[in-house]
């Protein structure tokens, strides 16, 4: 079978606390903040979370930052340490959904735009071929293609969503990168009518880039809120008999290897802090009101198949704008279990942050 990338990115290495999320806790955050809380967001700044190349304008920005890295690194960092971004500027960009609608459209070129992107991406990997980095590639795509082709926009984009992944898999394929493609969650792709469509186009992607020795597997829970290995099943995941990600994880991890992806995983454990939920339904993904910071990233899992808890989606960026007004308004955001007034997504929601912080578990000491 295919041998996959040899072992997991993160063993023996440190990921990067990147500084724009840490500014954004110290000159956001912090200053509003009531004094009792301040030591702990301190500690928050200094928590490695992935940065998000959601526009092409953002690429500077990574090389930047493996600058950074890489002169750490030579200073003597130990254990060395690696760069962790996310890979999200698909043309019709999250289809089912308005909050995170992107700057390309394959109607407009998008196609070409998104392989520019993916180069200068490529370019500025190789630029840095000492330093490791983590790349967690496109968050919410391969999930609609499995459950929203009755969406007008995601039946449209599919072909070209496949076609986008065959280039961007391909050519971010270097020996200084460990991918993991977005998997969605428990709550989406976990229910039994859902997980095998998802592992036969999971195994479909993989294969027809290549079997790219750089993709290591799948990230799970991007921006969502399920907890790894919960007591019992919360009430809103009533028939999934996958109610938490460890599940969804063991469950998917054979049937992608029959897929012929030999995979492994790492769950987004930045929002899911407090279990059960206050979810009102499974598929409230918007600015949960409720929910803490999570298990701080880690190889720890104790589980073969998951090589690491992280913090991919930052905490108190929102997840979309409460602005029922606002052209990428999507009414999940407006839903009763959502915070509100929220900012557009990707922008600092501070009450977001205190709500994150105070509900964190484990507690940031302070
Ligand atoms: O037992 N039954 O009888 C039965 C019947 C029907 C069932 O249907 C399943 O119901 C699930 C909800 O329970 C649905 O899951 C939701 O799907 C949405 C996309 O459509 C996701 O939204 C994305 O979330 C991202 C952040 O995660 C955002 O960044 C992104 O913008 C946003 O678009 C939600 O997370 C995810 O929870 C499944 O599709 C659906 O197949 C299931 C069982
Ligand atoms: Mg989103």
């Amino acid at each position: 079978s295919t041998v996959g990338y040899p072992s997991n990115p993160f063993v023996g290495k440190q990921m990067y606390a990147n500084e724009y999320y840490s500014s954004e806790v110290v000159n956001l955050a912090i200053p509003s903040l009531p004094a009792s809380l301040k030591a702990a967001a301190s500690q928050v700044a200094k928590t490695p979370s992935f940065y998000w190349l959601d526009t092409h304008s953002k690429v500077p920005v990574m090389n930047s930052m493996l600058d950074e890295i890489e002169a750490k690194n030579k200073a003597g960092a130990s254990p060395p340490i690696i760069g962790i971004f996310v890979v999200y500027d698909l043309p019709d960009r999250d289809c089912a959904a308005y909050s995170s609608n992107g700057e390309y459209s394959y109607a407009s070129g998008g196609a070409a735009n998104y392989q520019s992107y993916i180069d200068d991406i490529a370019a500025t990997l190789t630029n840095h071929s000492s330093t490791n980095v983590v790349l967690v590639v496109e968050p919410d795509s391969l999930g609609n293609l499995v459950t929203n082709l009755n969406v007008a926009k995601c039946a449209n984009a599919a072909d070209n969503y496949k076609a986008s992944f065959k280039y961007s898999l391909s050519h971010l394929n270097l020996p200084n990168v460990a991918m993991y493609l977005d998997a969605g969650h428990a709550g989406w792709l976990g229910w039994s009518a859902n997980i095998g469509p998802a592992a036969t186009l999971f195994g479909q992607i993989y294969k027809s880039a290549g079997s790219p020795k750089a993709v290591r597997g799948l990230a799970t829970n991007v921006a969502n809120y399920n907890g790894w290995d919960v007591a019992s099943a919360p009430s809103y995941t009533q028939g999934n008999s996958n109610y938490d990600e460890k599940l969804y994880v063991d469950a998917l991890a054979p049937l992608l290897v029959q897929a012929g992806f030999p995979a492994h995983f790492i769950t987004d454990t930045g929002r899911n802090g407090v279990q059960p939920t206050s979810q009102l339904a499974w598929g409230d993904w918007c600015n949960l009101k409720g929910t803490g910071f999570g298990v701080r990233p880690t190889t720890s899992t104790g589980d073969a198949n998951e090589d690491a808890f992280v913090w991919v989606k930052p905490g108190a960026e929102s997840d979309g704008t409460s602005d029922s007004t606002a052209t990428r308004y999507d009414s999940h955001c407006g839903l009763a279990d959502a915070l509100q007034p929220a900012p557009e997504a990707g922008t600092w929601f501070q009450a977001y942050f205190q709500q994150l912080l105070t509900n964190a578990n484990p507690a940031f000491s302070s």
